[in-house]
């Protein structure tokens, strides 16, 4: 099996002179978990608009499955979520915008009703499916968000911060979800605090928009060099055993580092 998707030297000028890409060239492998991680305004989300296909790169080319450069021949096998949970939420009620995705790919009745309430349940929708959308807490919305894309249960996630505005309980539930996903994931994301939990591979982007890193999780989320030159913050448990053990044993998350500790006090 090759790439998903396959960008090459991706560059993207706004028509205000921004360049918000610059040379980007990535193969997102199936069955991937990738996280994309960059400071504010680095150009995360829009390297997440060009690989969906919903902004057209100013230079560069995107490929996918190996099939073709046009991603709405293949745009129900791309599940993107978008910053802004309003984009997805557009129906009458949060029951339609979970069951839109499923119906237009043909999914029968019964199972696309089995599939929203699985979702409901699991991101505590169930007394807010007869609510229209717009009257929902900003956490709800993007709750209502995650369960639209991963209701057709799309190859590839293209997540841009599905985190973002959950509390902790549901942020569980949202990383369960997307662990359990058989499928490919990119993780586009502003803070590193969940990405060992659900990736193997980290991309980092730099504030000029350019590639600054790309490795195996624990080498790039190790390095705090590359992390701080890059405005981003080491995990917390990395600054914590920052200098006091070496790289390959350094906790990436907070039950590794309780473990740690646990070992060193008995
Ligand atoms: N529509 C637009 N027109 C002009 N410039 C834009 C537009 N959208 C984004 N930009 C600029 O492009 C750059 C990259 O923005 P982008 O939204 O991709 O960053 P990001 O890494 O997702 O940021 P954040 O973490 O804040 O979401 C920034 O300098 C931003 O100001």
């Amino acid at each position: 099996m090759g790439p998903v998707i396959e960008a090459r030297g991706l560059t993207h000028e706004y028509p205000d002179g921004t360049t918000a890409l610059r040379d980007v060239t990535v193969a997102i492998e199936a069955g991937e978990r990738v996280a994309v991680i960059g400071a504010n305004g680095s150009g995360k989300s829009t390297l997440q608009l060009v690989l969906g296909g919903l902004v057209e790169p100013t230079a560069g080319a995107v490929e996918y499955f190996g099939e073709t450069a046009d991603a709405e021949a293949v745009r129900d096998r791309l599940g993107v979520l978008l910053q802004d949970p309003d984009d997805y939420l557009f129906n009458t009620t949060v029951r339609e915008d979970i069951e839109y995705g499923p119906a237009q790919l043909g999914m029968s009745r019964r199972a696309a009703t089995q599939r929203v309430a699985h979702l409901a349940a699991e991101l505590g929708l169930e007394s807010l499916l007869d609510r229209p959308p717009f009257r929902l807490s900003g956490g709800e919305k993007q709750r209502a968000a995650v369960a639209s894309v991963l209701a057709f249960e799309p190859d590839v996630l293209l997540l841009d911060e599905p985190f973002g505005a959950v509390d902790a309980g549901y942020r569980e539930r949202i990383l369960e979800l997307v662990t359990d996903h058989e499928g490919t994931v990119v993780l586009f994301t502003p803070s590193v605090d969940v990405v060992p939990e659900v990736v193997d591979r980290v991309l980092v982007v730099g504030q000029d928009g350019s590639i600054a890193a790309d490795g195996p999780v624990r080498d790039v989320l190790t390095d705090t060099a590359l992390l701080r030159e890059n405005g981003l913050q080491p995990p917390a448990t990395v600054q914590l055993f920052e200098g006091i053990l070496d790289a390959d044993d350094v906790p990436l998350t907070v039950s590794d580092a309780r473990a740690h500790l646990l070992d060193e006090t008995r």
